[in-house]
Formats: structure tokens, C-alpha cells, sequence
């Protein structure tokens, strides 16, 4: 079956479960890599219903541990003891391989390629990723799921040979990344909620958090609202929260430009600056530790007073060796001949830190000129 197909049937699936308001307000978008995206087809105003979709369509992790253990498939005890993200990565293992599978429909349109983080090869995290435990979060994530794999999956699969172990489990890591990528929080579920077609919208960073949550179950629906004026014509997106471009790359294999949430995490030992502790870099500096560690003597409770009593000239020249580190990365990966996908985000991503660094740099700049912090706002 071709891909417009998969989708035709896609979409008889949620009109036969009364899933077609939102037809009037959206249309959907396809692109050539197979990914989709909504477009306002009316203009849409904050707080309107943009979606809702029933809860017999969705894919919960409390309905998949309670289907998992009534079939055996793992018992009480072991469950308790699984993450509810990998139980729903099993159960959408399990159902894709179902030919009559309730969920049929959803699990077809699903994307079959994912570039979240730890799917990079090792020598482009080893040579060009510089994020502080990173490699361990990777590595720890290759190890959960070759375990989960290993011990859930594979004594109910008939399995001779290593070829067909290695397609089963690429199946089994195309399932947890869908589930990652794609799950929305659901209050009082062990996982959250894998909701088909609400899981289409794409990711908007926004300057300050959400004051209501626009995404959330409603009487029986899980219900989508807009969280902003949308004009016709224009991307509606939903916003996946405050996440950093590392977040988003480990999570959603993606990056933004211009992430006003964006963070650089680094041990400064690797800078030969005497301070064990891991620190954070965003737009308001850095963390209270290394203001502490090279600051004069003051409260360290107090981040504004931390600043005005620390060297900033300091902690420019820091954000300036940190430049001068990231530069040099992004000089070697233009060298890299791939043009492929993973290879553009590392770019860009590396590029987001940049201009982090910029900003960063601006504002100790600016403190240090006018010997106080009254230009910045440490609101956040
Ligand atoms: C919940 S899905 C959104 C729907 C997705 N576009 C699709 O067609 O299935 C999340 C995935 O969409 C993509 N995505 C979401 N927001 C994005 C953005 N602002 N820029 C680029 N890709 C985005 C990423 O691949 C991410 O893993």
C-alpha cells in the first residue's frame, strides 16, 4: 500500500470515530520525508478548539500495562518495575505486527526515519558533540533498550538468527522513537498518551512559559487549543515546552533557530578552570556554581548580587574560550563530506550555541562596563 493510501485509510479511521471537525480550521501538510504538519485554513484565534480526539483512539501507558499483563505478555511484578515509555514502545511493537490490530490505521502513517541523538553514529558524537554527560545518556539509552528488547521482546518472538534479530529490534527502536518523539502528557498516566493525529503538530518555542495548558484532557477528548492567534494560511504549531536544542535533539531529533530556551552544559575542568561541578549556560548566564566559584566573597543565594560581585570580565573571557571551542568544532564538521541530515543538525545546533554564547557574552559585557546588572533581567 502507497503512502497516500495509508493515509486515506488513516483518515476513514478517524471519521468512523467521529474525529472530523477539525477539517474546517486545518489542513494537513505532507512533505517529501514523509513528515506532516497542520496549516491554518481560517484565522484562529487564542483558546480556540483545534482538535479533539476521543479516548478510544488513544494509546495510553495505563490501558497498554493493563492489555500487556492480561496478555501475559510481561507479569505484575516485572511491570511495575518498566518504564512506562518502553511498555508503550513494546505494545506499538507488538500491534505493528498484528494484521487486524485496532490501531492498524495510526501505526501505518507513522514516520519510519528518526534522528533523535543516540541513533548518530559514534564518531560524530565523539568528535563533534562537546554537551556534558551526553555520551553517558546515549550510551545508557542504547543499553535500556537493547535490555528491554532482549528480556520483553524477544522470548515472544520466534528468532534463529542474528539477521532477524537485528530487524526485529530496528522495529523495536523505530517504535520507542515514534513513542518518544510523539507521546503528550496525560495527568495520572504511567506514560502519557500516543494521540493520532494530535501527534501531527509540530514544536513552537515561546518567549515566555504558557500561562494554561492547551493540550489536555477534557471531558472524555483530548482536547488541543490554540495557545496563540494564528493567521490563515500559517503553520499552527503547539509548543512541546521549554525544551533546549540538546532536549530537542535527544528527544525529537530536531533544533531551532533563535531557542530562547537554549542551554550549553560543560564541565569547566575542560576549560582548566578549577571547578569539579557541571555547569549550565543559558540566556541568563551561567549557573549560580560557577558565579560562585569565581566570584568575591557574597551570598550566594542572591544570583543579582552574585554578578554584580563577580568578575565578569572573567566570565566573558569564559564564554569566549567556550566560542573559540565551538567554532573550531563547526569548522572540522564542514569538513565532513555526508551532507546528510544528522550532519545539517549538528550544524545547526552547534550554530544555536553560538549564538547563545553571543548573547551571553553581550550581556557580562555590558554588566562589566557599567559595573551593574540594572540592563538584564535574571526574571526566569
Ligand atoms: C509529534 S511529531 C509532530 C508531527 C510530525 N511532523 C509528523 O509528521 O509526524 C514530532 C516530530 O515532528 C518533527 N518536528 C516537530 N516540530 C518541529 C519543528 N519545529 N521543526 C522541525 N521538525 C519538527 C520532529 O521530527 C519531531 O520528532
Amino acid at each position: 500500500m502507497d503512502d497516500d493510501a495509508k493515509w486515506s485509510r488513516f483518515e476513514r479511521w478517524l471519521e468512523t470515530h467521529q474525529v472530523t471537525q477539525w477539517k474546517q480550521l486545518l489542513s494537513l501538510e505532507h512533505y517529501d520525508d514523509g513528515y506532516r504538519t497542520f496549516h491554518a485554513k481560517k484565522p484562529i484565534s487564542k483558546g480556540s478548539i483545534l482538535l479533539e480526539i476521543p479516548d478510544l483512539l488513544l494509546i495510553t501507558g495505563n490501558k497498554v500495562s493493563k492489555w500487556l499483563e492480561r496478555k501475559n505478555w510481561i507479569s505484575h511484578k516485572p511491570i511495575s518495575g518498566v518504564p512506562g515509555i518502553l511498555l508503550v514502545s513494546i505494545f506499538l511493537f507488538l500491534e505493528s505486527r498484528e494484521e487486524d490490530s485496532f490501531w492498524k490505521p495510526y501505526l501505518e502513517v507513522l514516520p519510519t526515519s528518526y534522528d533523535l541523538l543516540f541513533l548518530f553514529q559514534d564518531s560524530l558524537l565523539r568528535s563533534f558533540v562537546m554537551e556534558a554527560d551526553i555520551i553517558p545518556k546515549v550510551e545508557s539509552t542504547r543499553r535500556i533498550l537493547r535490555d528491554t528488547f532482549q528480556r520483553y521482546v524477544i522470548p515472544h518472538c520466534y528468532v534463529d538468527d542474528r539477521d532477524k534479530w537485528v530487524v526485529l529490534f530496528k522495529e523495536f527502536v523505530r517504535c520507542y522513537c515514534a513513542v518518544v518523539s510523539r507521546i503528550c502528557f496525560l495527568p495520572g498516566d504511567i506514560a502519557g498518551a500516543l494521540v493520532p493525529l494530535g501527534d501531527m503538530f509540530n514544536h513552537e518555542a515561546l518567549d515566555v512559559p504558557m500561562d494554561t495548558v492547551y493540550a489536555k484532557w477534557e471531558r472524555g477528548y483530548y482536547v488541543f487549543r490554540a495557545h496563540r492567534n494564528f493567521s490563515i494560511g500559517t503553520q499552527v504549531f503547539v509548543s512541546y515546552g521549554a525544551c533546549s536544542n540538546t532536549e530537542l535533539l535527544l528527544y525529537y531529533g530536531f533544533t531551532l533557530n533563535e531557542n530562547p530556551w537554549d542551554t550549553l552544559t560543560f564541565y569547566p575542568h575542560e576549560l582548566d578552570i578549577k571547578l569539579n561541578e557541571k555547569v549550565i549556560l543559558d540566556r541568563q548566564g551561567f549557573s549560580v556554581n560557577l558565579l560562585t566559584a569565581i566570584s568575591n566573597d557574597c551570598d550566594e543565594a542572591d544570583v543579582d548580587n552574585l554578578v554584580n560581585e563577580t568578575n565578569c570580565a572573567r566570565l566573558y573571557d569564559i564564554c569566549s574560550l567556550l566560542e573559540t571551542r565551538e567554532s573550531n568544532i563547526l569548522v572540522e564538521l564542514e569538513k565532513v563530506e555526508r551532507n546528510q541530515r544528522r550532519v545539517r543538525l549538528l550544524k545547526s545546533w552547534i550554530r544555536g550555541r553560538l549564538e547563545l554564547l553571543r548573547i551571553v557574552k553581550d550581556m557580562y559585557r555590558n554588566i562589566n562596563q557599567v559595573g551593574h546588572i540594572q540592563q538584564v533581567n535574571f526574571s526566569k
